[in-house]
């Protein structure tokens, strides 16, 4: 199955009211194959993933292909055990009482959040409590979710994606508004991942938090991909500060790239 594509976007195009927010975008995604994307401020990132969770639909075109899993219309739900999607969003789904643990389980039944007549195996309730581990918020499990710190509800929104063991999982900027340990804590979790051959799809404006495993680097701009190519050819002095107009360097140090003022 491995370099089989997962995601083919052919000729896509995207309209957010007014704005086209991609054009003509072609993308194709493989298992095996983990990729970061970047991009500045409006380049299209988070409306690509809107693509996949089906929460826009490209311009009906003849030429456009969009396939998820060899999908014309999917649903998310259906292929939960296939793929993750971890939005920051997602977070405000829930109702600020639900129980962290919650959170996770009722991801087994589709739902955002526990109804009283949901029922749980202990199989389910030994699955949620390991995807819950992983992530090390254990000790946290019963708290409810709203009192928890920003990056102590990513780490269980992450959690409520791994219970279902998807090949594939997508992270959206998933460092956003989480401490130094948290962060590092999160990279170990991707590293394993990606050890464990899931398929990672790591959305970032941070490529230092690039993982040294993930060898293909996608630069959005404008709603087109800029650049598809391996890390230290995307990631690039010249290219970087282009993209994001201003002077930038690029210094490497064991498979991680750090980004400063150039
Ligand atoms: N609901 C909307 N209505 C109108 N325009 C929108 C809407 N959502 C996004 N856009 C526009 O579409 C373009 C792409 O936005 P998108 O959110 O995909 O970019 P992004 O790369 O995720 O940006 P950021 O890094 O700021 O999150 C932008 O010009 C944005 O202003």
């Amino acid at each position: 199955m491995d370099h089989e594509p997962f995601l083919e976007i052919r000729d896509a195009t995207v309209w957010r009211g007014e704005t086209r927010a991609l054009r003509d975008f072609s993308l194709t995604l493989r298992h095996g194959e983990s990729v970061a994307i970047l991009g500045p401020n409006g380049a299209g990132k988070s409306t690509l993933l809107k693509l996949l969770t089906g929460e826009v639909r490209p311009e009906a075109n003849p030429q456009t292909v969009c396939r998820l899993f060899d999908e014309e219309l999917w649903s998310l739900e259906e292929l939960r055990h296939r793929i993750g999607v971890v939005m920051p969003e997602d977070v405000a789904r829930f109702e600020r009482e639900e129980v962290a643990r919650d959170v996770v389980l009722s991801s087994l039944r589709g739902a955002f959040g526990r109804t009283r007549d949901m029922r749980f195996s202990a199989k389910d309730r030994a699955a949620a409590d390991a995807a819950i581990s992983r992530l090390g918020v254990a000790h946290l499990a019963a708290r409810a979710f709203g009192t928890l710190s920003s990056g102590e509800r990513r780490r269980f929104l992450i959690a409520r994606a791994l219970v279902h063991d998807p090949e594939v999982l997508v992270l959206d900027e998933p460092s956003t508004a989480l401490d130094f340990t948290a962060a590092m804590g999160l990279t170990s979790v991707m590293r394993e991942l990606l050890d464990h051959g899931h398929t990672l799809v790591l959305v970032t404006h941070h490529p230092g938090e690039i993982p040294p495993e993930i060898g293909r680097v996608i630069l959005l701009e404008k709603g087109g991909v800029r650049v598809d190519a391996p890390k230290r050819k995307a990631l690039k002095n010249e290219l970087l500060s282009e993209l994001f107009g201003l002077p930038l360097r690029v210094t490497w140090s064991d498979g991680w790239c750090e980004v400063r003022p150039g």
